[in-house]
């Protein structure tokens, strides 16, 4: 078996998230989910959410489907790097993205979700794609759609093909040669704690020399923007005009007129460029003339984070086999 389904940017302006249509339950039901390699939930607004913290998504009634069933006692919790978090009761019903059925999948109602998920009105919940030991249902975690669909695919893969404002795809269990160019390189995946953890092999700014340099990070679909370590984000931002590391905006800020520099990092002898244009982000406010800048420190975080403004600069599969690797190629 195999699936494929649009991953759309929430926002035409500025890609902030993607979400991607699925179905669930009898007769289905269906909602935008925002496919989230960083976790391994899988969440949405339903009808136990209590209404003051719906803004026009779309809710899951698992009482208006007949092929859902309470698994009862079990809860799940759920904080995210960014701060935003939600919780609330799990159901089992059947679920589908672009063709792909599961039976018996593992969806979990929000109860409450943090003001972030209520102002983020297109995105009805979060599909999980980071390994199965992250999953936050108690006492008993549950499997993720990829990992309960795993068995049935043709090949225990599913790609990314995100886009600079438009709409890609979402693939499930093959490889689609025409959506990259050249070879995919694949590197390995360290798997605990259960994101989809690699090393890259360095960067360059601009034009300069390439800086071969062990880059441990998470290639994560959930998350807008590429957090590095400081020395690398020193070394970007010191080529352009009038940027800073700004505590009232929380990261590096620039004149939105300021000429940026590409960014290549590499995956082995491989090299992948985010262009300029990806890293001119967003103004920090509707309408400033000051951007925010699409490549950020990880010092707060922990852990470095290739997020989509990388991630759209490539074509990037998701290897389930085990030991688990991770493919990139251009496109
Ligand atoms: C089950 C928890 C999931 C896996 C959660 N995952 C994440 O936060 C990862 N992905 C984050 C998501 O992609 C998020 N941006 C989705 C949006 C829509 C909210 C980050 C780290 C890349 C996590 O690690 N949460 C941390 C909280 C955290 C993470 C990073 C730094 C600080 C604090 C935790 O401790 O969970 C118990």
């Amino acid at each position: 078996a195999t699936g494929s389904a649009a991953a759309v940017p929430v926002d035409e302006r500025f890609d902030i998230a993607y979400i991607t249509p699925v179905t669930i339950g009898t007769p289905p039901q269906t909602l935008q989910l925002d496919f989230d390699t960083g976790s391994s939930d899988l969440w949405v607004f339903s009808s136990h959410t209590p209404p003051s913290q719906i803004r026009g998504q779309e809710v899951y009634a698992p009482n208006k489907s007949s092929t859902a069933k309470l698994l009862d006692g079990q809860t799940w919790s759920i904080t995210y790097g960014d701060g935003s978090a939600s919780r609330g009761n799990v159901y089992t019903d059947n679920f589908a993205v672009g063709g792909l059925t599961v039976e018996g999948q593992a969806v979990e109602c929000a109860q409450q979700v943090s003001s972030s998920f209520t102002s983020e009105e297109h995105m009805d919940g979060l599909l999980g794609l980071g390994f199965s030991t992250l999953n936050t249902v108690s006492p008993k975690g549950q499997l993720t759609f990829f990992d309960n669909a795993k068995s049935k695919l043709d090949s225990p893969v599913f790609t990314a093909d995100l886009k600079y404002r438009e709409a890609g795809t979402y693939d499930f269990g093959f490889i689609d040669k025409a959506k990259y160019t050249g070879e995919i390189v694949y590197v390995p995946v360290e798997m605990d704690p259960g994101y989809w953890t690699f090393t890259s092999s360095g960067y360059a700014v601009g034009s300069g020399n390439f800086n071969a340099a062990p880059i441990s990070g998470i290639a994560d679909t959930g998350t807008s923007l590429v957090y590095l370590p400081n020395s690398i984000l020193t070394a970007y931002y010191r080529q352009v005009q009038g940027a800073t590391n700004s505590a009232n905006y929380g990261g590096y800020v620039f004149p939105c007129s300021a000429t940026l520099p590409a960014f290549t990092f590499g995956i082995g002898e491989a090299r992948f460029t985010i262009p300029p244009a990806y890293i001119s982000y967003a103004p920090v406010t509707e309408g400033s003339a000051t951007c925010f800048g699409g490549l950020q420190s990880s010092r707060g975080i922990g852990v470095n984070i290739w997020g989509d403004v990388a991630l759209k600069a490539a074509f990037v599969v998701y290897n389930g086999e085990n030991p688990p690797k991770i493919g990139w190629a251009n496109k």
